[in-house]
């Protein structure tokens, strides 16, 4: 079966920028900044580091990485490292949710930013035979102000790879329709709405993602099971959501994979993609989260490929780079 996952072309759409920097540059980095950061600059050490006690803590630690970040080039080796990574899990197609607003706020020109990004999307692309898109979140923490930003720098900038508009950090004392004139003024400019909902906070918050924000995709949304009219309406109007088991442990979120919710999503007919979210963070990577799905669903090679090609359908690819990798899914799986 991890034969089989390993070779599967595959598409990811909930995974974060900074938090897939690899061990190796999250210490480059700390080293480069030593003195300014708590982060340890030995890839050893960083496991340690990453063991979080709860969402406020991962939150607190992911944005001392972040605070790494800070010029241009160190946005084009941290999102170069980040499509090999993707590529060598036979990633062909990943959303990657960008936080502009954190590396502009912290001295890094917006232009500069979208830059480095959009250079590395285009070698991906050419190189590497990923497909790269962006979606653009609002750090929730940093309220209003964050909101304004992010929304001024996607619309200002508007990189190519740009297709959707997000709100991610804590959901505990971030009320989702405080943002609804920044999703309304995304989605009239033709980016779509993919917030998170549902992952520390209750099925309100989904609602409110829906409702409020226009969500087309839920990221995480796994409280939905809190709610049985809501695990209906997701399903009848097929309004996927972004399920990230193994992070959903690491912050604590669920408490352990057993407990995961997965398995009833599923089985209430809700449309969802597997994903890592964080993957050095959690030690996880998109192949370990294949299987841990497969484990979870009792799934065979059959019902894994189904996987893969449902997070197709649920992206935002073109329809001709869909049917170009529903179609390699389909003969990966005959040859097999
Ligand atoms: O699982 C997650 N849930 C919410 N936000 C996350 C997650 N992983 C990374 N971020 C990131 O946390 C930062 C602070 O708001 C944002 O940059 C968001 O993208």
């Amino acid at each position: 079966m991890q034969e089989f996952i390993a070779g599967l072309p595959k598409a990811e759409l909930h995974v974060h920028h900074v938090g897939s920097a690899s061990p190796q540059t999250v210490a480059a980095l700390a080293a480069r900044h030593e003195g300014t950061s708590p982060v340890p600059a030995d890839a050893d050490k960083l496991a340690e580091y990453f063991t979080f006690t709860d969402f406020a803590h991962f939150v607190q630690v992911y944005l001392s990485v972040v605070d790494l970040i800070r010029d241009a080039e160190d946005v084009r080796t941290l999102t170069a490292g980040i499509a090999a990574d993707l590529a060598g899990q036979n990633v062909r197609y990943a959303e990657l949710t960008v936080t502009p607003w954190s590396s502009v706020r912290r001295g890094i020109p917006a232009e500069a930013f979208c830059e480095a990004i959009e250079d590395v999307r285009v070698t991906a692309a050419r190189d590497l035979g990923l497909q790269l898109r962006w979606v653009f979140d609002i750090p929730g923490e940093a309220g209003l102000e964050a909101a304004e930003n992010t929304l001024r720098i996607a619309l200002d900038q508007r990189p190519d790879g740009l297709i959707s508009f997000g709100l991610g950090g804590p959901e505990i004392g971030v009320p989702r329709p405080q943002f609804k004139p920044y999703f309304d003024a995304a989605r009239a400019a033709g980016l779509h709405s993919v917030p998170h909902a549902g992952e520390t906070s209750d099925a309100q918050s989904m609602w409110d993602a829906i409702h409020e924000l226009g969500a087309e995709r839920i990221g995480h949304g796994i409280r939905a099971v809190q709610d049985p009219e809501l695990v209906a309406y997701l399903a009848e109007h097929q309004i996927p959501l972004e399920v990230c088991p193994t992070s959903n442990v690491c912050t604590r979120a669920v408490a352990s994979l057993a407990e995961h919710p997965l398995p009833q999503l599923v089985a209430a007919g809700v449309q969802l993609s597997i994903n890592t979210d964080d993957p050095p963070m959690f030690s996880t990577w998109l192949n370990k989260e294949y299987a841990v799905a497969a484990e979870l669903l009792g799934l065979d090679e059959r019902g894994v490929a189904d996987l893969a090609r449902a997070a197709v359908r649920q992206s935002f690819a073109s329809e001709a780079d869909k049917s170009a990798l529903l179609a390699e899914i389909e003969a990966y799986s005959h040859a097999v």
